[in-house]
């Protein structure tokens, strides 16, 4: 049985005995999240190629990364002369945080319209460039834009649905942080599986499931109700506090390269790495909910190996789970929908 803490986020463990080629690609490396995320992605020993891609100013940010002293190579591609498909030759990681953040007053179904097209361009690249690589989808709506690759993928005819996650981290990140901060525990201690999809009510946190967090779910009332809300609406904090300046970018970048780098312990042979990630899964597939994130196991190829349930819930987490689903059925439907619409060219 996996412990909550080995459940909900991987944590670091770098191995001496580093796979040497692992070459991660970032699409959208030159923006709040993409420059940070390069950063620790250069920092990780796991990593011995970064390229990084953006529609502007990527060439200057491998410039910037590359005289830092870590071994990982770093090359910078701008769109014109193939950049892009030069960035994802030979990727076996490829993260995308490409697309436009949120502005006080926006959700983050808003940004549909806009990064729609921009992931399904970069999948269509990435599904005839590189379409065995593991691909994490950071851009939003998440809920949205990762069947939005599944769909592309379809149509080219490379989908591998163990290849394809959503990265749900930063909710992980928030929950162990803000449950912490009023259990006063240490954060690292303190992980919180947080289940379903990446927006609003569709966060479902499992408090229940660690021993500080059952205290307050067991208390229940208004302490139950702000820390859930804290977690769901993490998002909307930082946009308010930037102020029209974007969305969470450097928690997000600690997250993402989080996530990235449990995948790169799996690809690496740590057996059993375990996070909560947004994946194609059976779960709830009867509710029209065909993706959702649950803790996932990951194999030695650093791909899906087994989907993990969301175990024992309190009555209080059960309402949550019901009010998530049919929201996230709708986001599901919309990706989906767009791709049918709008194919790639
Ligand atoms: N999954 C999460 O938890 C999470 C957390 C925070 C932000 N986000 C999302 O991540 C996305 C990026 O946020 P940000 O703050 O870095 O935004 P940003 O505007 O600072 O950076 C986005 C970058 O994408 C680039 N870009 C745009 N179109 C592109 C294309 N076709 N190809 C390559 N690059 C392209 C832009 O040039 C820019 O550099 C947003 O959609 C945001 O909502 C997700
Ligand atoms: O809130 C946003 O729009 C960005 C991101 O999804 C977040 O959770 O911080």
């Amino acid at each position: 049985m996996l412990s909550a803490a080995r459940m909900s986020l991987g944590r670091r463990a770098f191995s001496s005995s580093a796979r040497s080629n692992v070459h991660v690609a970032v699409l959208g490396a030159a923006g709040g999240i993409g420059q940070p995320l390069s950063l620790l992605l250069k920092q990780n020993p796991l990593v011995t190629k970064l390229t990084l891609f953006d529609i502007r100013g990527s060439p200057g940010v491998a410039a910037d990364l590359s005289h830092v002293n870590s071994p990982a190579e770093v090359i910078g591609y701008a769109p014109e002369q193939d950049g892009l498909k030069k960035a994802l030759k030979g990727a076996e990681v490829i993260i995308i945080p490409a697309g436009m953040p949120r502005k006080p007053g926006m959700t983050r179904d808003d940004l549909f319209n806009t990064n729609a097209s921009i992931v399904r361009d970069l999948a269509a690249a990435a599904a005839e460039t590189a379409p065995n690589a593991r691909i994490g989808i950071i851009a939003n709506p998440v809920n949205s834009t990762v069947p939005i690759v599944a769909e592309v993928f379809k149509k080219a005819g490379v989908y591998d649905p163990k290849r394809l996650f959503g990265v749900t981290t930063l909710d992980v990140v928030r929950s162990s942080t803000f449950l912490s901060g009023l259990a006063g525990t240490a954060p690292k201690d303190t992980d919180v599986p947080v289940v379903g999809g990446h927006s609003g009510a569709t966060i479902v946190p499992i408090l229940s499931q660690t021993a500080e967090g059952k205290k307050i779910v067991e208390a229940g009332g208004e302490g139950l109700a702000a820390l859930v809300k804290r977690i769901q609406f993490g998002g909307d904090e930082v946009v308010k506090a930037k102020d029209g300046a974007g969305s969470a970018t450097l928690s997000m970048a600690y997250a993402g390269a989080e996530f990235t780098d449990a995948i790169l312990r799996a690809l690496n042979g740590e057996k059993d790495v375990t996070l909560c990630t947004y994946v194609e899964s059976p779960l709830y597939a009867d509710k029209g909910v065909t993706f959702f994130s649950s803790p996932v196991t990951l194999g030695s190829d650093g791909t899906v190996a087994k989907i993990n349930p969301v175990g024992a819930l309190h009555p209080t987490e059960e309402k949550l789970l019901e009010a998530c689903l049919p929201d996230l059925a709708k986001n599901i439907a919309a990706g989906v929908k767009f791709v049918e619409a709008n194919p790639p060219q």
